[in-house]
């Protein structure tokens, strides 16, 4: 489920996703973990729950087509009806994207539509804003700006460095990522036809 680029990627989003299918409660299953690195300690944290790691490492394609393919690929390989994006940061083409329409869930550390991008967290003490946090979304072609599938806010303190923000962000999106992954892989949340999040009606 998880993909990755970032070399700094300690794997934590990856970690509490691990967690929260392990529960019994949990709709959701983790059957691989994709990086585009080798080494990374996503990888060891898989190897070491038991799940399948692939390594497709970007440097070796010539295009993103032929890399997003590889990927594509391995999900196919393994039937997975579900992508997670924990720490990705390589932009997936509109191809890839059109087909994984509605199943690929990244979190972005900002309230979206706030502060998209890299150095989000930056970007919110440098705006002055009071409250933060993280939102889980859909993937559209267009960067951070799919359908929302949960949103949790933390305050913005007067002591607050780009550091002590980030790790309160963190913890939220410890939280944030595995209640959206089992809202859409329980089906009460999925995404429309038009383009917005559909609530299993209750009725
Ligand atoms: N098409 C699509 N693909 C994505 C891939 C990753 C992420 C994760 N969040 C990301 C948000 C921003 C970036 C970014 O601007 N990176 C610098 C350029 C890196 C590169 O050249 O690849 C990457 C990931 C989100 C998206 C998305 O919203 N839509």
């Amino acid at each position: 489920l998880g993909v990755e680029q970032n070399s700094g990627w300690h794997g934590t989003n990856l970690q509490a996703l691990i967690e929260q299918a392990k529960r019994p409660s949990s709709s959701a299953e983790i059957v691989v973990v994709i990086s585009n690195r080798p080494g990374v300690q996503g990888l060891k944290r898989a190897s070491l729950a038991g799940i399948q790691t692939r390594v497709v490492d970007h440097k070796l394609y010539g295009s993103r087509a032929e890399f997003d393919g590889t990927i594509d690929r391995v999900l196919e390989e393994f039937g997975v009806e579900l992508v997670c994006l924990a720490g990705f940061m390589r932009i997936l083409t509109g191809t890839f994207v059109k087909k994984w329409n509605g199943k690929l869930l990244n979190i972005h550390p900002s309230l979206l539509p706030s502060f998209k991008g890299v150095n989000a967290q930056k970007q919110a003490l440098q705006a002055g804003v009071r409250v933060a946090g993280c939102t889980v979304h859909f993937v559209a072609e267009e960067v951070d700006a799919g359908a929302i599938v949960v949103q949790e806010a933390v305050p913005v303190l007067g002591s607050d460095t780009e550091e002590s923000l980030s790790d309160r962000i963190r913890e939220a999106e410890h939280r944030a990522f595995p209640a959206a992954l089992e809202l859409v892989a329980s089906g009460a949340v999925r995404l429309g036809e038009d383009g917005h999040i559909m609530w299993k009606s209750s009725s």
